[in-house]
């Protein structure tokens, strides 16, 4: 059994580990969907891992505690940098754990990249508000469309990104990342997923990350992407 405890504060992020877990579980009973893992779809990878890992069952637990230690300054200029530095503060609440932390975002080719590792603060940085709306997802879908007024239909490509880093007792030991392409639509669609999935449009699937299962979202999505990428960088001896 591989336990990981995941430091994070955003319980959307808690719920896409807790269905990668299920899936992992599934494929290694042997009940993996072929057509998933084989089809040749550009949104979708054979998920191969290492073969400890494909041995075993992998466990994401939340970090005990979680709600009582502060959270860390995110001010580094990459994902990778945050995830880093959320993984090392993290893990020194959790002797001789394994600690998961994961930094990701929206990145829009109109805005020049942006809102980027700033996703979750998009809204508060543009000093956006709107009357009687202070759910901060919410906030940050209405100024992503604000900012997106006058950018034309075949100019509204962007990317989610995810990287994810694992640390033990300060040390950060391996990471994983992962991207998945799609366009910004000019008003949302489904009510699954958090953040900006209702407006985060897959052409390949024809549908919002919002409307998607969790399972699906898992085998396409940038955050299953980089769990993939981060066990199979893991050593086999751990
Ligand atoms: O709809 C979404 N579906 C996703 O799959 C997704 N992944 C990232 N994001 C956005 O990017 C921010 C990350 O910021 P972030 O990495 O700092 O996380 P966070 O502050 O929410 O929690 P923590 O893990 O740092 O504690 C989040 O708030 C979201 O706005 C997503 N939105
Ligand atoms: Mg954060």
């Amino acid at each position: 059994m591989l336990r990981f405890f995941v430091a994070t504060t955003n319980p959307g992020k808690l719920r896409d580990f807790s269905a990668a877990a299920e899936t992992h579980h599934r494929e290694r009973g042997g009940h993996r969907d072929v057509n998933a893992s084989t089809h040749s779809s550009a949104l979708s990878e054979p998920s191969v891992m290492n073969q400890s890992l494909l041995d075993s069952d992998v466990l994401f637990e939340p970090l005990p505690g979680l709600k009582e230690i502060p959270a860390p300054a995110e001010d580094e200029p990459t994902f990778a940098g945050n995830a880093r530095v959320k993984a090392i503060y993290y893990s020194s609440f959790a002797a001789g754990e394994l600690v998961l932390a994961d930094d990701s975002g929206l990145e829009v080719d109109a805005l020049d990249g942006a809102p980027g590792v700033r996703s979750a603060r998009f809204a508060v940085d543009s000093q956006f508000i709107a009357a009687g709306i202070d759910d901060i997802d919410r906030l940050n879908n209405l100024c992503l469309l604000e900012r997106m007024r006058d950018v034309s239909a075949g100019q509204r490509q962007a990317r989610y990104r995810c990287v994810l880093a694992a640390a033990r007792d300060g040390a950060c030991l391996f990471s994983g990342d992962g991207t998945v392409e799609g366009e910004i639509l000019t008003a949302p669609r489904g009510d699954g997923g958090f953040g900006y999935d209702p407006l985060f449009y897959l052409p390949e699937m024809g549908k919002t990350m919002a409307e998607l299962d969790l399972a699906t979202k898992h085998r396409i999505g940038h955050r299953g992407r980089a769990l993939r990428d981060l066990l199979r960088r893991m050593p086999p001896t751990r």
